[in-house]
């Protein structure tokens, strides 16, 4: 047996609901170019979810669906009054999303139609919680979700609130279809692994928000942030960069695991940041990202992922950068629960083996004797 680090290359299942093939992602075939210019986020969870794109009927119930499910239970509200007000937003979201199931009467009902509902309930909420999160800590009072609106724009709201722009509302609702699924990342293996034991869908999205959290997966788009405001101004790139390429350090928001030639998904981002630049009157993020980017990919070949260009994309929303990863929670939850369904309807316990390299033939000696 010999294994394989970090199972690169490796086909861990069947999934017909994204594929990277060639470069190109699809969500159930549909190109994400496509996606990312003409559908909502709704329509694209409701893609991953059944199969197939939503009737006009259908995406009505979905939204009246969301609507009727963004409220969370009073007790969680309490709860996140607990929390320490510097409590890290992904953790905070991790230890609430485990703990609605506490309060869900059918959280350990395992037919299909519980487990959709669910999953759909999960969708309403996720937003509610880390827009009530970061105004608790804030010293706010959390705002009750609105009815009617999409996601994009109740998150938005729920955070501020006012009503919110269209414009950002367009740009965040974008920015969800592009992080809705990707196939077997690291997450939505985790997810999968948990429900493969036959566990409940809220394990599975606490596994993922736990393996999302990490800087080498979505916590990449925080430390993007981070490693722009640290560099401060377009000048200071070149030096910046440099530096970190000969010290062998890792540059956020750079290379992938599947992608060698781009993440197709990074042109979307770079496009809006830019836009939101102009609009804002403030291209300063933009133009060190593009020049990072230009030495980045020069000196050793790697391209951005999504990660790299959505940190400026939240920052001109002036969204707080510790919520850009609970914002990707979001967005996967769609793609997490569509997983977490196909495992359940096709289900084989996930238990790989290891090459086992430690000492052969040891001996028990008795505590006294060591
Ligand atoms: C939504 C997402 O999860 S997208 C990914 C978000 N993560 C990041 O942006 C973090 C930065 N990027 C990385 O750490 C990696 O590229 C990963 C984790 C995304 C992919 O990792 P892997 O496929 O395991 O590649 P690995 O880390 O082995 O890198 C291969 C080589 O490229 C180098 N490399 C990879 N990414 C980077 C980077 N961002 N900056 C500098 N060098 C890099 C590695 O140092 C390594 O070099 P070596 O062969 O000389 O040792
Ligand atoms: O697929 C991966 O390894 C990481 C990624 O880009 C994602 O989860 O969107």
């Amino acid at each position: 047996m010999t294994a394989t680090k970090g199972l690169e290359g490796i086909v861990a299942t069947t999934s017909s609901i994204s594929s990277i093939i060639d470069g190109y992602l699809t969500y159930r075939g549909i190109n994400i170019d496509e996606l990312a210019e003409q559908a909502t986020f709704e329509e694209v969870a409701y893609l991953l979810w059944f199969g197939k794109l939503p009737t006009q009927s259908e995406l009505d119930q979905l939204l009246a669906d969301l609507s009727k499910e963004a409220a969370v239970p009073a007790e969680m509200i309490s709860q996140l009054r607990t929390y320490p007000k510097d409590a890290n937003s992904m953790a905070a979201l991790r230890s609430a999303v485990s703990s609605l199931a506490l309060y869900d009467a059918e959280a350990n009902d395992m037919s299909k139609e519980a487990n959709i509902r669910k999953a759909i309930r999960l969708q309403a909420q996720l937003p509610t919680i880390v827009a009530a999160f970061a105004r608790i800590r804030q010293g706010l009072e959390p705002v009750a979700p609105k009815q009617g609106v999409s996601v994009a724009h109740n998150f938005l709201y729920m955070l501020t609130g006012q009503e919110p722009d269209e414009v950002a509302v367009k740009a965040l609702d974008t920015a969800l279809v592009l992080h809705a699924d990707h196939e077997l990342n690291a997450s939505t293996f985790a997810a999968r692994v948990t429900v493969a034991t036959l566990s409940d869908i809220y394990s599975g999205v606490t596994s993922a928000i736990g393996a999302l959290k990490g800087p080498l997966h979505g916590g990449a788009n925080e430390a993007v942030m981070a490693m722009l405001e640290e560099i401060g101004s377009p000048d200071q790139v070149e030096s910046y960069i440099s530096g970190k390429l000969e010290n062998k350090e890792k540059i956020m928001g750079f290379g992938h695991r599947v992608y060698k030639n781009g993440d197709p998904r990074a042109k979307h981002l770079m496009k809006m940041s830019r836009e939101l630049g102009e609009l804002t009157g403030n291209l300063r993020w933009y133009d060190m990202s593009i020049r990072i980017e230009e030495l980045v990919t020069g000196q050793k070949g790697l391209k951005p992922n999504v990660d790299f260009y959505s940190a400026s994309v939240y920052t001109s929303l002036e969204i707080p950068r510790d919520l850009f990863t609970p914002i990707f929670a979001i967005s996967r939850l769609s793609g997490w629960t569509a997983h977490i369904l196909e495992q359940y309807d096709n289900n084989r316990l996930i238990r790989p083996r290891a090459e086992y390299t430690g000492p052969e033939k040891a001996q028990y000696i008795p505590v006294s004797k060591r």
